[in-house]
């Protein structure tokens, strides 16, 4: 196990911002913590990093426990937070050798790595731009490369890509598969649901600094009775024909608007054939059909009654 938090309580006065949260991360996972703003994710981090002591409960990190001065185990770690921490002064080239040599004393491996990470997230055209001139862009893929490049063996990731423009995005979410591939293990915080799917192989849920649900996608997506939203195009509908339609089995609700039938249903068999039926039965005419599965969003909506983002 790389990450084993048992119990962990922190308070600051009297709000609880880590409620007995329990958290396994095994080697090679790209775990997903999902929670909206103020659950808990910044004080989670710290408490790992040891830049906060914690009321109760225990974090070992490859069975260790962190101090402020494992210097030993933070070496094996990177961070890489939601806002830039890259020096002004310093250009693209040398924020990137700087950060890795404070974790590495051989100078020569210190250029090789520098050069690997520059090549890895495609950064070879902008090396001697400082980052005042570099785009949102280039500036969060400088500041992923700070995080990776002395090559830590766990990577802590809180939000590294948001607000950034596709083509960065795409850069930074393959650069964390193939670390991912390369063995690395990574702790991935975010709010945004297509992130963490596409990522994350195991994810927890966190709600007011409580873990509310903790599995792979499909385990989570399992504990809900939602199923399938259906979207069918049909040209005209009755009020009551309507009213059938929600009181079909297994419908939890039905709209109509502007051509466009919303179904939604409990999880079960053949929803689709059911509703297709009754149009063919009442001669309603229909086109496109659309059906979506429940996402993480609906997942964490019907676990705490509320959206993960505003
Ligand atoms: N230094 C502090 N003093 C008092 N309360 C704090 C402090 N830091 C955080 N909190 C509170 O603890 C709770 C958890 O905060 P935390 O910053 O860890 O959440 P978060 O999920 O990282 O949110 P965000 O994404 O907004 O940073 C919140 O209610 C917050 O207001």
């Amino acid at each position: 196990m790389v990450i084993e938090i048992k119990n962990l309580v922190k308070r600051y006065d009297k709000i609880i911002a880590l409620d007995y949260l329990n958290l396994m991360v095994k080697e090679g996972q790209i775990h997903g913590i999902l929670g909206p703003a103020g659950s808990g994710k910044t004080t989670l981090t710290d408490c790992i990093l040891g830049l906060k002591k914690y009321d109760k409960g225990s974090i070992l990190l490859w069975g260790k426990k962190m101090e402020r001065d494992s210097y030993e185990l933070k070496r094996d770690i990177g961070v890489v937070l939601e806002e830039e921490a890259v020096f002004e002064e310093l250009t693209l080239y040398e924020n990137i050798s700087y950060f890795c040599s404070l974790y590495l004393g051989d100078k020569q491996k210190v250029k090789e790595y520098t050069k690997e990470t520059i090549e890895f997230l495609g950064l070879e055209d902008f090396i001697r731009l400082y980052p005042k001139k570099l785009s949102p862009g280039l500036l969060r893929r400088l500041n992923f490369a700070c995080g990776i490049v002395h090559k830590p063996k766990l990577l802590i990731l809180d939000e590294p890509i948001e607000d950034t423009d596709p083509h960065s995005k795409k850069k930074i979410m393959d650069s964390i598969m193939e670390l991912k591939n390369r063995g690395t293990t990574i702790l991935y915080f975010s709010q945004e649901i297509d992130e963490i799917e596409q990522l994350c192989t195991e994810i927890t849920m966190l709600d007011k600094g409580k873990v509310i649900a903790q599995g792979t996608k499909e385990e989570l997506k399992d504990m809900i009775s939602l199923g399938e939203k259906i979207t069918v195009e049909v040209y005209s509908l009755s009020e009551n024909q309507l009213k059938d339609i929600s009181q079909l089995p297994n419908v939890s609700g039905a709209e109509y608007n502007n051509q466009s039938l919303i179904m939604r249903a409990k999880k079960g068999r053949n929803n689709l054939m059911t509703l297709l039926d009754y149009l063919q039965e009442q001669k309603i005419p229909f086109g496109r059909i659309i059906t979506e599965m429940p996402t993480l969003d609906d997942v964490y909506l019907e676990i705490t009654g509320k959206e993960l983002k505003d």
